[in-house]
């Protein structure tokens, strides 16, 4: 007889990693995420990286805003996603912060002005995908919010680059994945790089 494995319930899961991460001090949110924003200007890729396609944080999500800052200082472009109708969402790009508003689940979003960006069109550049999540494995594998956006977006686009961002705390040994999850290739975190590809 085939002995299966049970996961407790996802949505179980979920709840509990954001009750962890609700529960964070701002300053410890800061602090952490100063450090997950080092790790990623020292990453190997970095340097090379032409196109950042970030998040705009939410709540006590891992903040790369001091990062996105750098990159735009450093020359890179960035991109922040704008969801749709149907759990899709596409990136446009922003040259500031200013030109974001609140949008979809309050997060903060590209203004219509700014320019939507077909990863196709990038075959020839070399581009990073920032990844918020509510819990992780070190081997890749992520929960988001249970909306399937980011899911979707890299089942279009599979040759996407994905950094996943991640306090520690939102670590799991292992978790149940579905055939449609798409795994990370790499997770930074205020202690370490997980290389997974
Ligand atoms: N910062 C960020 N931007 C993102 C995502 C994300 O996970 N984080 N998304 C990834 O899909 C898309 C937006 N999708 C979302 C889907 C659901 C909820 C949501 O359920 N929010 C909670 C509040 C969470 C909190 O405060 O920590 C809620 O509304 O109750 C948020 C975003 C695109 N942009
Ligand atoms: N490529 C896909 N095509 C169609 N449906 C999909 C795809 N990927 C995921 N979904 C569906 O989206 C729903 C939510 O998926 P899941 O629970 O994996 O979301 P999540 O990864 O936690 O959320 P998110 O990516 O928005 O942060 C599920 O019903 C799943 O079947």
């Amino acid at each position: 007889m085939e002995i299966r494995k049970s996961f407790p319930d996802k949505k179980e899961i979920r709840k509990k990693h954001l009750a962890i991460r609700n529960a964070m001090s701002e300053p410890e949110k800061h602090e952490k995420s100063r450090k997950i924003c080092d790790n990623l200007l020292k990453s190997d890729w970095y340097a090379k990286t032409d196109w950042i396609f970030g998040y705009y944080p939410l709540g006590k999500e891992a903040d790369c805003l001091t990062f996105l800052r750098q990159a735009l200082h450093d020359g890179k472009h960035v991109a922040l996603p704008r969801t749709g109708t149907d759990c899709t969402m596409e990136f446009y790009e922003i040259t500031s912060f200013a030109q974001t508003s609140e949008g979809a689940f309050h997060v903060m979003e590209p203004t219509v002005e700014c320019r939507r960006i077909n990863p196709m069109d990038l075959y020839d550049q070399q581009v990073a995908v920032l990844v918020p999540g509510v819990v992780f494995t070190p081997t890749g594998s992520r929960y988001g919010y249970g909306k399937g956006f980011y899911d979707r977006y890299f089942a279009r686009f599979a040759k996407l680059n994905r950094y996943a961002l991640a306090y520690e705390n939102q670590l799991e040994p292992e978790l149940e994945v579905l055939d449609t999850d798409i795994k990370m290739y790499r997770i930074y975190t205020e202690e370490s790089e997980y290389k997974i590809i």
